[in-house]
């Protein structure tokens, strides 16, 4: 029998494949990222390379790793450019676990900001980039604070549950009282939302473990719960508390695509009159949420925040 023997390691106690590695850390309202820059597609990053790149004591640290490839060197960027032919660079994002994620709504922003500061693509006001991801295409633009993006269409994961007005998912979480409904809703990831009352119940609830969700989304979600202000609009904008435990990461500062999610979510619960503008106050920061149509004839969301490098660095 032959004992498989463990990934080499380099005195730094990280894979020796990594060595050398050229990298960014940068953040969107705290959701912090490892950013490498791999335009031809020329290196290869294991599940374990990302795990102990994003780890907190022994690696880098962040809740996710995004590697920037141009579109024509990945098969899911290859199918991509026939529809999107402006879509050169693609986001290759995974969870701090090594785990691949669809989408990531703050490390699409970081990502653009990531291809400016490299010289890799430029972006005037005004002026739209398109960005492939495995969520499908998202387009950016400049914003006077960050960055807008265009997150595509919002889809319920289960209709019937949302036509019936009906939340028949169940969420549990230590620190809740009780089991609570939510809603699960596609980002082009998968989300599951719960509404608290309490500012004060949701600092309770304990998002150190993932909370379980009955029935779940077929590959696991990420669950926000969230606390509608009172009153609920303010100048025109819907106010939401959030927190959130990733899929693949746990408790983050920040999540994008939940706090769209979240947006979704709670306009449906208000019903008619809820406004198509929301401000979703997380722990790392605000992030702006905008109902608007889309080209294709569906409702899009679009996503606005910061995003900011705060250093690069060279793996030992
Ligand atoms: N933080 C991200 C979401 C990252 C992916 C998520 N953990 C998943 O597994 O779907 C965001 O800002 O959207």
């Amino acid at each position: 029998m032959s004992i498989p023997s463990p990934a080499a390691l380099s005195a730094s106690g990280l894979p020796l494949a990594l060595t050398g590695l050229s990298f960014a850390k940068g953040h969107g309202t705290g959701n912090d990222f490892v950013l490498v820059a791999d335009p031809d597609g020329l290196s290869e990053f294991a599940p374990g390379d990302v795990a102990a790149l994003c780890d907190r004591h022994s690696g880098i640290g962040a809740d996710g790793f995004i590697r920037a490839v141009r579109s024509e060197h990945l098969p899911e960027g290859q199918a991509l450019l026939q529809t999107n032919p402006d879509a050169e660079w693609f986001m290759d994002y995974r969870n701090g676990d090594g785990s691949v994620s669809e989408m990531c709504g703050n490390g699409v922003r970081v990502f653009v900001h990531f291809l400016l500061e490299e010289g890799l693509a430029s972006l005037a006001p005004g002026e739209a980039l398109a960005i492939g991801t495995r969520g499908g295409l998202k387009t950016v633009t400049r914003t006077p604070d960050g960055y807008a993006v265009d997150m595509g269409p919002w889809e319920f994961i289960f209709p019937d549950h949302a036509a019936a007005k009906a939340m028949d998912t169940v969420v549990n979480a230590d620190g809740l009282e009780v089991p609570r409904p939510g809603l699960s809703v596609s980002m082009g990831n998968p989300h599951t939302v719960v509404a608290l009352a309490e500012l004060s119940e949701l600092a309770a609830t304990d998002l150190t473990k993932a909370p379980s969700v009955e029935p779940a989304p077929e590959n696991g979600t990420n669950v926000e719960f969230v606390v509608p202000a009172e009153p609920l609009v303010l100048d025109g904008v819907g106010q939401l508390t959030m927190r959130v435990h990733e899929r693949g990461v746990g408790e983050t500062r920040s999540c994008g695509t939940g706090a769209c999610a979240a947006a979704v979510a709670t306009r449906f619960w208000a019903g008619t009159g809820a406004p198509d503008a929301w401000s979703v106050a997380v722990p790392g920061g605000v992030l702006g949420i905008r109902f608007l149509p889309g080209a294709d004839g569906r409702e899009h969301v679009e996503l606005s925040g910061p995003a900011v490098l705060v250093a690069r660095g060279t793996v030992l």
